[in-house]
């Protein structure tokens, strides 16, 4: 077993259970294992895609970052070649004063050079500056297009959504840093392209062992990023178990739950156990990185080194001039900052590009779950929606919500969904209403196979009243009016009015204009039911040909639920309504109620005729109706 297996396994030792394995770890091990060719042959597949991205977010500054980081290259070349003039018109015989009037001109030459350079650097930064936030939108923008757009499944899928948390987290921030390492390395790259036509000039054999000595620098900087990488990688999954802990521990909603429950003590070791591990792998990696770069800086001291020796040779052989010795020192030394420069970014581009590489792995994976290309043209509100033998599994090899369901609704109909929980009544709705696609057989809106539609055109004929809603953090009047293009005040208010929303709006501070969330200044927020009110008057405002309330009234007092429920019949004849929930006398003026059961259809008609029935829904709703029958107002 691996060390990551092996932490997997004590964190499940006690406490909360391990975390579902995610699908990265599968390669964790084989990138602990990549080679520095490997992550050579990588480096310019991942700077060619940072250029890219750079050149769609903004060509003309990609182009003037590049072309002056490379003149930068140019001008230390022309520098250091002056320099060696410099030198020459120095060390020649004669008087001092006639040396330095000969050594003139090239001094000037060597000024211009530093000026041009130092406008050059700035001039690229400037580009770049510019170029960094354009390069973040258009990453995160593309990220948002892709996550609005993918199947509902595959957000039951684990893996999908940790491999969304770490592209969000660090997708865009990563390509940042890969973009500006490629730029910056332009520019180290540049500089020891220039130095090295000045070597080679001055003498090719310092030149290879220039190169030479650059060799352990290059193979730490890579084994260090590589170490951290993987790290990072092994991390996730206890990060994310911190951050599920830290957010149990420190919100309003499970505030309350975690002082009655007494979670206190469990939360809090818990959490030592994690950060425990944490601090243990963190510091692992730290050890394992100091080693490196202590070997790295050995060999770095010994190539140094040998390339003074090599330099010392050639003086003392008589082969290379005084001047031309020194000037070679002097493009040593520009030469390191350049490598320096150039191994801190390829560094940066490699350890960085990998996380980026998770983004766009996941941007694949996205492109694999968006809904396929519509076969039709625009969709028609429906008049029947038809279900035929419908089965729908969550996951790969989960178990079946549903199987085999079949039934027809028809505009002017209510349906209802009834059953124990976790028959299948919210897994049908999705169906219904295009959300999901069925696993086997089909869900057609007058023959019109929901799977080839644009999702967006059905679901602009949907309202749905969720059981698990959102509030939204917008104010009273954008939650009711919420994804619709025009909003209506009379329409709103009368919407409001139907939900029994309408009073409770206009008592808040600022009425419709009330912000709904405690995270702005000023904002308010509501009780369950008063949310519960305000989701039902956005279904009412839609105003679709097909209305599913998923348990509309379960927040909501005897009074309320009354109320809309007779909203609720009263438009009826207009649209598809479905209707799902516990509270069976609601659904006694259903046109046709089906009972699900383990997935299936178990029972299904009129009121009167399941009570006649005497299965189920008899049994259910009698247990029911006697818990109010015993007491009544005299
Ligand atoms: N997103 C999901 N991922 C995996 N399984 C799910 C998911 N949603 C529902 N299920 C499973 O599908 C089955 C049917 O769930 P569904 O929510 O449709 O039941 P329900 O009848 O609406 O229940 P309730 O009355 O409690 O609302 C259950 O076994 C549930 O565990």
């Amino acid at each position: 077993m691996g060390e990551a297996g092996r932490r997997r396994g004590r964190e499940s030792d006690a406490g909360l259970p391990s975390l579902a394995t995610a699908w990265w770890d599968a390669h964790t091990d084989a990138l602990a294992r990549t080679g520095f060719l490997r992550v050579a042959a990588r480096l310019p597949a991942t700077m060619a895609g940072a250029v890219a991205v750079a050149w769609r977010a903004d060509r003309a500054d990609t182009v003037i970052a590049l072309v002056l980081s490379l003149l930068g290259g140019v001008a230390t070349s022309y520098g250091l070649l002056a320099t060696r003039d410099v030198l020459v018109a120095l060390f020649a015989a004669g008087p001092t004063l006639d040396r330095v009037q000969a050594a003139l001109p090239a001094l000037a030459a060597v000024a211009v050079a530093v000026a041009v350079r130092s406008a050059l650097a700035i001039g690229a930064g400037w580009a770049q500056a510019r170029l960094m936030p354009r390069v973040l939108t258009l990453v995160e923008r593309q990220l948002f297009e892709l996550t609005t757009r993918v199947e509902l499944a595959a957000f039951d899928d684990p893996g999908f959504t940790d491999e969304m948390k770490r592209a969000r987290n660090r997708g865009g921030l990563a390509l940042q840093a890969v973009v500006r390492g490629t730029l910056d390395l332009a520019v180290g790259l540049a500089g020891l392209a220039g130095t090295a036509v000045a070597l080679l000039v001055v003498h090719p054999l310092l030149l290879a062992a220039l190169f030479l000595a650059s060799l352990p620098g290059a193979w730490a900087a890579v084994r260090v990023a590589r170490l951290s990488y993987v790290s990072e990688r092994n991390r996730t999954s206890r990060r994310r178990r911190m951050w599920m802990l830290g957010e149990l521990m420190a919100e309003r909603l499970t505030a309350a739950e975690v002082r009655v429950f007494t979670m206190r003590g469990f939360l809090l070791g818990e959490y030592d156990r994690m950060a425990a591990a944490e601090t243990e792998a963190e510091l692992e990696v730290v050890a394992g990185q100091t080693r490196v770069r202590m070997l790295g800086g050995l060999l770095s001291g010994c190539a140094t080194a040998g390339l003074y020796i090599v330099l010392g040779l050639l003086l003392a052989g008589g082969v290379l001039p005084l001047a031309a010795a020194a000037t070679a020192v002097l493009a040593l030394q520009a030469a390191r900052m350049s490598l320096s420069l150039a191994l801190t970014n390829v560094n940066k581009i490699y350890e960085e590009g990998l996380y980026f590489g998770d983004y766009t792995e996941f941007a694949h994976r996205c492109a694999d779950r968006l809904p396929p290309p519509a076969e039709t043209a625009g969709v028609p509100a429906p008049r029947a929606i038809d279900v035929k033998l419908a089965g729908l599994s969550y996951g790969d090899d989960g178990p079946a919500a549903l199987d085999g369901v079949s039934l027809t609704a028809r505009r002017g109909q209510t349906i209802a969904l009834v059953g124990e929980n976790g028959s299948g009544k919210t897994s049908l709705a999705t169906l219904l209403a295009g959300l999901r696609v069925p696993t086997s057989g089909a869900v057609t809106w007058d023959g019109l196979p929901l799977h080839r539609a644009e999702r967006a055109d059905v679901w602009r004929h949907v309202a749905l009243v969720s059981q698990e809603y959102w509030r939204w953090p917008f104010t009273a009047a954008r939650n009711i009016t919420l994804g619709t293009a025009e909003e209506d005040p009379a329409r709103m208010r009368a919407a409001a009015v139907k939900a029994g929303a309408h009073q409770m709006i206009e008592n808040l501070p600022d009425g419709y204009d009330t912000l709904l969330s405690r995270v702005f200044a000023g904002g308010q927020d509501l009780s369950g039911g008063q949310w519960q009110r305000l989701t039902c008057a956005r279904a009412f405002y839609r105003d679709a040909p097909l209305l599913i309330c998923d348990e509309p009234s379960a927040a909501l007092d005897p009074k309320a639920e009354h109320a809309l429920f007779a909203s609720l019949r009263a438009g009826a004849e207009r649209r598809i309504t479905v209707l799902i929930t516990h509270r069976l006398a609601n659904v006694r003026h259903a046109d046709r109620i089906y009972v699900l059961h383990r997935g299936r259809i178990a029972e299904e008609g009129t009121h009167g005729q399941l009570m006649a029935l005497g299965g189920r829904y008899a049994e259910l709703f009698t247990l029911q109706a006697d818990g109010y029958l015993e007491e009544r107002i005299a």
